[in-house]
Formats: structure tokens, sequence, C-alpha cells
């Protein structure tokens, strides 16, 4: 069986975007520490793309910029409510749908710097409201429009629940969305930027990038993580789970990382958050079982938490449905992804690796009616 090797530890390109060294990692210098804590999304997503934060002014009018944005043109959500929409999974949706927009941007193949900004712009601002609109529709419900008067995070709550969030779901849903927003050489990051390196257009990369994400390996490991702790149901039915489940030698979902090796930096956010939320919605179940599990792993298989695993049980209270988390997690790297694009188009070049071949060789060439 020929080895892929997963390009471990392989240095594919040069970023300035974002960078893990010594198991920290920052967004354009800035430890990913003080950004959750201190920062919005929006002054994050724009530190991404223009390499600082924004000064006041700046932030008002990228947010003014971004707010304008957020509306779906109708024929989308037209296009969307004729989709098969049960039993379908929303990011094959969110794929598709990204797919559609580009057909709606007369600037989808002009490839000017400036264009490129402003279809990120687009992009950028109306994922949370595709997410959220096809959940209502999905559920029989009207997409709900955003809101000029609030914030990135508190707008995507608000046109998914169509009722204002109070100020810790903001605050928790607001920081879950920095900690997403960029990680470094990542699998879909990788696919965006192989993919744009072709000088294909802004939309395909991002449908790339969210096909790479859809995977249970990468950003589909959240809704497997609450998928889990939903299926082991108790604190007392942790460990039975987890002595059957090695002795399956089955994957447990939210751990392990092909970086981090002494544990994700972003986990420890999440983790807490989980605790006062799960605190919050009456059902700390959740937070005490993901304790348990992150306790028995650790000390059987070294293995540690990594950012999918405590948002799991964190967007559970929250209210979202499972089956949105990965989605959620795209409108976030969405804005990562972007800065990856625009920095591959800045300085570009065709990635295209070699194979060792290891297959047959010398192989006779034999006529279709002599062949067994
Ligand atoms: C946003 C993100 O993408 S974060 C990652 C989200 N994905 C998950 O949570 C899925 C579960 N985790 C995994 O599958 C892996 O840890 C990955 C894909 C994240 C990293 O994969 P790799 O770098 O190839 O794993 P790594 O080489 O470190 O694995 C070493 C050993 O630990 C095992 N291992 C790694 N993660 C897990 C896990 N979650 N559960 C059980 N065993 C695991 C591997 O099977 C391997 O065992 P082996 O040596 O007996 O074959
Ligand atoms: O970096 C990775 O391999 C996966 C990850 O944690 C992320 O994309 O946030």
């Amino acid at each position: 069986m020929p080895s892929t090797g997963g390009l471990e530890g392989v240095v594919a390109t040069t970023s300035a975007v974002s960078s893990i060294i010594n198991g920290v990692l920052t967004y354009k210098g800035y430890n990913i520490d003080d950004l959750a804590e201190k920062s919005t999304f929006e002054e994050v997503v724009y530190l991404l793309w223009n390499d600082k934060l924004p000064n006041q002014s700046e932030l008002d009018a990228f947010r003014k910029e971004l707010l304008e944005e957020m509306v779906v043109p109708s024929e989308v959500f037209e296009q969307i409510k004729s989709f098969p929409l049960q039993g379908v999974h929303p990011m094959a949706v969110l794929r598709s749908v990204v797919s559609v927009l580009g057909l709606y941007d007369a600037e989808a193949d002009e490839m000017t710097e400036e264009a490129n900004k402003r279809k990120a712009l687009r992009l950028q601002a109306k994922l949370p409201a595709i997410v959220a609109g096809f959940t209502r529709i999905r559920d029989g419900k009207e997409p709900v429009a955003p809101r000029n008067d609030l914030s990135f995070a508190a707008n995507f709550l608000y046109m998914l629940f169509d009722r204002e969030p109070n100020s810790v779901e903001v605050e928790a849903f607001n920081k879950a969305l920095i900690l997403h927003a960029d990680h470094e050489l990542n699998a879909s990051t990788f696919t965006a930027r192989v993919c744009v390196a072709t000088l294909s257009d802004v939309y395909s990369g991002i449908t790339a990038a969210i096909s790479a994400l859809k995977g249970p390996l990468h950003g589909g490991a959240n809704e497997r993580v609450m998928k889990m702790l939903t299926e082991i149901g108790s604190e007392d039915k942790v460990e039975p789970y987890l002595e059957n489940a090695f002795a399956n030698k089955e994957k447990i979902m939210g751990f392990g990382h092909r970086v981090y090796k002494d544990g994700d930096p972003r986990a420890k956010h999440l983790r807490e958050m989980s605790r006062q939320l799960t605190e919050i919605s009456g059902e700390p179940k959740w937070y005490n079982m993901s304790v348990k599990m992150e306790e028995i792993v650790s000390k059987e298989k070294g293995l540690l938490p990594n950012v999918d695993f405590y948002s799991a049980s964190m967007y559970h209270s929250l209210g979202i449905p499972h089956d949105i988390f990965t989605p959620i997690f795209a409108v976030s790297r969405v804005s990562g992804w972007l800065a990856h694009i625009l920095e591959q188009y800045a300085n570009n070049r065709l990635i295209r690796p070699r194979a060792e071949y290891v297959g047959p060789e010398h192989q006779e060439y034999v006529a279709i009616e002599d062949r067994k």
C-alpha cells in the first residue's frame, strides 16, 4: 500500500497570515488569547485582510460595508427552496450555494486586487445569512434579514433564531468566531490556495475549501462530537464507551491534532465557554461528560482536545442545531481562507507537487479481445 504521508511537517509555502510556533497561535503576530479576550470578530477579519487592527473609524466603515453586503439576493433563497432540503447535509448546501452566488456576481471572474477584495467582503458578509437562512427554510420558516444595529456575531444568532440574542450569547459566539478564523495551512486553507493558484476565481476557491472542511477529520468533527456525547448520554457511561472505542480502534472525535501535540491553544477558551453556557442552559452534563472524556483520553491515549471538542457542547447550549456546527465553522474560517486567497494571488505560482510512483512498471499492452 503506497504511503501518502499526509505531507506531515512539509513547509509548502510562506504566509504572513497566521502562525503556530511552539504551540502558540497568532494572527498577523497577535496572540489568539488577546484577540479572543479583547477583540470583536469584525476587527479580526479586518486584521487578517489588512495587516493591522482597525482604528475606530476604520472599524465603523468596515462594519457598515459588511452589513450592506449581508443581504442575500432573493433569487438565491428561491434556489435554496428548490433544493432537496431534507436529508442533505448543510455543508453540501453551503458548498452549492457559494457556487451559485458566483453566478450572481458580475465580477466573479474579474481578477484585479480590488475586485477580489470586493468579492471577499461579499462572501464574508453573505455566509452567515446563507447558513441562518437555509436552516430556517429547511424548518419551514422564512429567512430573517440582518439588522443594521447588530454586530456580526449578534446578527448571525438573530438571523438564525429571529430574536435578539443576549449579551452572554453574543460574547460567546463572537469569541468562537475569532478562535476559528484562521489556522495556518490546515487542509481547507491549503485546498483553497491550491485551487486559486491555478488562477481560478475566489468563488471556486471558497467552494473547494468548504468541501475540504466538511470532512470528519477536519471541520466535520464538531458535529460528530455532539453525536458522540448524545450517544453516550450520561457521565457514568463515558468510561465504558471509551473502553469499547479504544478496543475497536475507533477515532475519538475532537481529539488529536496534526500540529499540536501538547494541546490546542483554542481549546481552553472553548472549554470555559462550554462550562459557562452548559450551566446557564441548565444542562451541565454536556460539560461534565466532556471533561471526563478529556481526562480519560489524555491519560489513556495521550491525545488532547482540539478546537472541535468543546465547541460542540458550547454551540449545543446556544440552541444551535448540530448539523450546522460545521457551516458555522465556515462562517468564521471564510475570513482566513479569503486572507490566504488574496495572499496567494498577490504572489502566485501554480502549486503542483510530485508523487513518487510505486505502481507496476513495464507492462505489456494486451489487445482487449485477449484480456482475461
Ligand atoms: C479543525 C480541525 O481540523 S481539528 C481536527 C478535527 N478532527 C478530529 O477531531 C478527528 C479525530 N482526530 C483525528 O482523526 C486525528 O487526530 C487528526 C486527523 C486530527 C490528526 O491526524 P494525524 O496527524 O494523522 O494523527 P497522528 O499521526 O497524530 O496520530 C497518531 C496516532 O494517534 C491516533 N489518533 C489520533 N487521533 C486520534 C483520535 N482522535 N482518536 C483515537 N486515536 C487517534 C492515530 O490513529 C495514530 O495511531 P497509530 O499510531 O496507532 O496509528
Ligand atoms: O490546522 C489543522 O490541521 C486543523 C485545525 O485545527 C484548523 O483548521 O483549525
